[in-house]
Formats: C-alpha cells, structure tokens, sequence
C-alpha cells in the first residue's frame, strides 16, 4: 500500500537523494565541527543524528537550510544547492514551550509554514486555508486549530509545530531535537508523526536527538558526530562498544538490555576536536545512549 519502502537505497536514477552532502565540512572562526562528511538521505529514509553538546548538529541542519555556508564540500537539497526559504525543506526548530500570551491559534502557526516571514502581506488564500486543515487533521490538532498556542500543553504545541513544518509537503524534513521536554506519550505521538510522514509520502528525514531509544523502532541510519570525527551507519553499526570507542578514543561500553540500548562512558567534557586528547579523564556514568 506504501508507495515508499523507507530506507531503501535508490538504485534507480530516477529517484534520487533528498539530501546530498559530499566530502562536506563546517567550522566556525577556525574551528572544524566536522569535516569530511558524505551523506545521501533516501526519499523515505530516516536518519537520527546523535552527538554530544556542540558536536556540530544543529549547524548541520542550519547548513542544510542555507542559514550557515559550509567550509568546504558540497550540499544539495533535492539536487539543488541549499539556499533559504526552501520550500523543500519542512523543520521543527528546538524550542521551548511558548508563552502563555502568544498572539496567535495553533492554525496561525501552521500558516506560516506557509508564508513563512510573509504573514500579513497579502490576504491569505482559501487554498492556504485548506492546505493548513489538512496539516492539522494530519497531526490530529483539528480540534484546538482556534485555540491560542500559548495555551496548550508542550506535546499539543509540539503537534502544531509538525504540522507547520509539513504543511509546504516538504521532501526532506529536520527535526531539532523534537523530543525535549515532553512525556513519553507525547514523545510516541511525535516520533510517530514524523514515521508517518516518510512512510506516506516518502520525505526523507534528519532527526537530531540527545536519545536513541525513542526513535529506535524507525531510524534506517545514524549519523554520529563526536569530536571533529562522524560515523554513519545503521544502528547496529555505529552504536557499538567498538565504534563509540574509535570516535571518541576512549573506552565507551554499548549495553543492549530489554530492547534499550545504553551507553555507558561517554566523555562528559565538551566535544569538540581541540578537546580530544583530553576526554579520558571523564568516564564511568552509565548514560542513554549518546547523551552528551
Ligand atoms: N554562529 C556561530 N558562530 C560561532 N560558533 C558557533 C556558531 N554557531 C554554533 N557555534 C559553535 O559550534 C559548536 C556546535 O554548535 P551546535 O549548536 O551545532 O552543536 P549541537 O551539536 O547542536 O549541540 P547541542 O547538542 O548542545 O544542541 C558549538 O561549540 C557552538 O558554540
């Protein structure tokens, strides 16, 4: 029934990558975040992105908006070169919950995926309309569209910000760490949403998150970034004793138990490559996996 088969690698030229990073690298003032980075994200493919604090994975999805020009290497999103305001591209920004007091309903939030800065300019359309419906049945928020976001608990905002960033039909959606703050059936609503999402209509995602195990029954690929160095791979890859242990020269302890994988040993200090040598001094707290 699926038009899409999520994950798989596009044999056929016709259907190519959403996303296209090649020998790609990204620093600030000098300082390489990670470099040497090819990454293909398939129609359909979920890939979560895991790294400690300041690894480097919000600028990579700040690169792929067209927000932060690489350093070197090439990025190109549904074969063209990134560049802002792409309709393309579907994202949920981290952020905290909204206050109270802002001015706007859940159906005004989603509008603006829409009109993006243009809100206001111009008379919305009737089609607008239609189409924000739609993105807020999709998410199953129809029923406080009018009610004023502030208001609303942190996993119905969360609702109303998915549909935002799906109401353009993206091909390719970026997900900032979605997950924060909310209880785990929020977390479930979420993560099923976006699961969703690729399987229905074959967007390709990137989905930061600071935890694996929400996301373990969906992810095709992790991409994991640790001190100026990456690994890409599918989970039973890259979350291993052995692969944690090589990107982070220090011995890290993958421990799979009860269908949750724990990491036990990740350097606490922050991740970057001037602090490499440094990071043995620091180990021994048994974490989820890839908590920074
Ligand atoms: N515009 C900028 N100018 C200079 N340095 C920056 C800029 N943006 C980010 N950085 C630095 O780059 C590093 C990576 O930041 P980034 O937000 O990408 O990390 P992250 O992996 O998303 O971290 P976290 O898990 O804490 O959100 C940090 O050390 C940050 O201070």
């Amino acid at each position: 029934m699926d038009a899409w088969q999520p994950g798989c690698r596009a044999e056929s030229p016709l259907v190519s990558a959403v996303l296209e990073l090649r020998d790609a690298a990204l620093g600030y003032d000098g300082r390489v975040l990670w470099s040497g980075l090819d990454l293909d994200v398939e129609p359909g493919e979920f890939v979560a992105v895991l790294g400690a604090n300041g690894s480097g994975k919000t600028s990579l999805l700040r690169a792929v908006l067209g927000l932060q020009p690489l350093t070197s290497g090439t990025l190109r999103v549904g074969g063209r070169p990134a560049r802002r305001g792409d309709r393309a591209i579907g994202y949920v920004p981290q952020q905290r919950r909204l206050e109270p007091t802002t001015p706007m309903r859940a159906k005004d939030v989603v509008r603006q995926g829409l009109d993006g800065h243009r809100w206001g300019i111009g008379r919305p359309g009737r089609v607008g309309w239609d189409q924000v419906a739609r993105a807020l049945e999709a998410v199953e928020a129809t029923s406080y569209a009018d009610v004023p976001v502030g208001v609303l608990s942190g996993g119905e905002q969360q609702r109303v910000r998915i549909a935002q960033a799906l109401v353009a039909d993206p091909s390719l959606l970026l997900c900032d760490e979605p997950l924060l703050s909310l209880d785990l059936a929020s977390q479930r609503t979420v993560t099923t949403l976006v699961d969703r999402r690729r399987r229905e209509h074959g967007s390709g995602v990137l989905f930061v998150t600071h935890e694996i195990n929400p996301v373990l029954p969906y992810v095709d690929r992790v991409l994991y970034l640790a001190g100026g160095r990456f690994s890409v791979g599918t989970v039973e890859e890259v979350l291993t004793s052995g692969t944690l242990s090589d990107l982070y020269d220090a011995p890290i302890e993958v421990v799979r138990t009860g269908g949750r994988i724990l990491v036990a040993g990740i350097p606490d200090t922050p991740d970057n490559a001037h602090h490499h040598e440094h990071h043995h001094d620091h180990r021994g707290q048994v974490q989820e996996a890839a908590h920074g």
